[in-house]
């Protein structure tokens, strides 16, 4: 898990990577005296409900207090759209092993002991078994050498049970990342993290073979919601080589006109105020503020970011980049977390790993 954090969308942290300027904003902005903050349950279904109203016994009367938690953006469920997504794969799947007796085979390499990267191998795991997709799983230690890791790619690289392999990130920091995802056949890479992918991915006229899960899953959660892409403002916050660049160039090809906004970017707010899309990839709790966006602007919020709640068994909870509560007030619509980007993540791989297995294959 990440470093973890203490944070509401009022909270300092939030300002790390912002000018000045946004601090002032946001001291500001929670003087106002009509804000009043409310915890939001965590599941997948946060208020679009327009308006709560608290309903307090008062002598002979009952007292609706109205709360300012009216939410007028439209919840794009990602959870709901991954289990619809798994349920057409496994259908698929089903299909093709009836016609040539072909299951698609993943496999995943995990090294060290983080307990998020666990979790995720775990989850893509069950996932895979859910569908019909054959799952194999090499686990290395910590302190395992590059020439391990690269080994289980070259072994996974010469398997014809296997049609897709990933490496699961963040390595271990005395691995070299670059040579070791560059060692993943490009016909397998369904993680579409090869620089072959990448590039062909940046070039007109080019298709690479496979799409960044992450990335795909938002672009797929906006056609599934029928928002148009085409001639709109798009803003790309954060420009990691997972999600943030990939995600920038996905928007591109969609004929959005695109602006990436990064920690060195200047007057970050004014252009994100101007999207009328934008794609949240930071990793910083709640940093982007209502204040920032266009009225009825959508938000894609890929940030998972643990911050501490005593209330939850596990002694945090998840929050997005985006401070959920200001900006589902402004936007149309917007993804929540978790529930949003996160299982399309996982719905996207096992795609990415049936498109592999039918390709080579050759079965449409
Ligand atoms: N090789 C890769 N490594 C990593 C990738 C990746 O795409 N390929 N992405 C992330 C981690 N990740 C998948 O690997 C991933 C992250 C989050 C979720 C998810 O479903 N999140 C849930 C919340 C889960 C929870 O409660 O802990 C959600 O947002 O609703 C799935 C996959 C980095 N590494």
């Amino acid at each position: 898990m990440a470093s973890m954090i203490f944070s509401d969308c009022s909270s300092s942290t939030t300002a790390r990577l912002l000018p000045l300027r946004c601090q002032k904003l946001r001291h500001s902005f929670n003087s106002l005296p009509f804000f009043h903050r409310v915890s939001l349950p965590l599941t997948s279904s946060r208020p679009s409900l327009p308006t709560l109203y608290l309903q307090a016994h008062s002598s002979s009367t009952f007292v609706s207090a109205k709360m300012a938690t009216e939410s007028t953006a439209k919840v794009i469920d990602g959870k709901h759209v991954a289990k619809q997504i798994r349920e057409e794969i496994g259908v698929e799947i089903a299909r093709m092993k009836e016609a040539i007796g072909i299951v698609p085979g993943l496999a995943v390499i995990l090294v060290g002991d983080r307990k998020d990267s666990a979790t995720y191998v775990r989850n893509k795991k069950k996932a895979c078994e859910a569908v019909g997709i054959n799952s194999l799983e090499v686990c290395l230690p910590e302190n395992s050498t590059e020439q391990e890791v690269l080994n289980s790619i070259t072994k996974f690289n010469e398997d014809p049970s296997v049609h897709g392999i990933l490496v699961q990130l963040p390595l271990p920091s005395h691995m070299n990342e670059e040579k070791i995802l560059n060692a993943v056949g490009i016909e397998k890479d369904v993680d579409g993290f090869h620089p072959l992918n990448i590039g062909r991915l940046a070039m007109r006229g080019r298709d690479p073979l496979f799409v960044p899960c992450t990335p795909k899953g938002c672009i797929e959660l906006l056609h599934r919601y029928g928002i148009q892409i085409k001639g709109k403002k798009a803003v790309v916050i954060g420009r990691s080589n997972i999600v943030g660049m990939p995600a920038a160039l996905l928007l591109q090809r969609e004929d959005a006109t695109v602006t990436i906004v990064h920690s060195r970017t200047n007057n970050p707010e004014g252009i994100i105020k101007e999207a009328d899309i934008i794609i949240s990839a930071v990793g910083q709790a709640n940093m982007v503020r209502g204040s920032w966006i266009k009225p009825g602007a959508v938000i894609i919020d890929v940030g998972i970011n643990p911050v501490e709640d005593s209330e939850s068994p596990r002694g945090y909870r998840l929050v997005g980049d985006v401070c959920y509560e200001e900006v589902a007030k402004v936007a149309s619509a917007i993804t929540p977390v978790p529930g949003g980007v996160g299982p399309m993540t996982i719905a996207m791989l096992l795609s990415n790993t049936l498109s592999s297995a039918k390709r080579i294959h050759n079965f449409d």
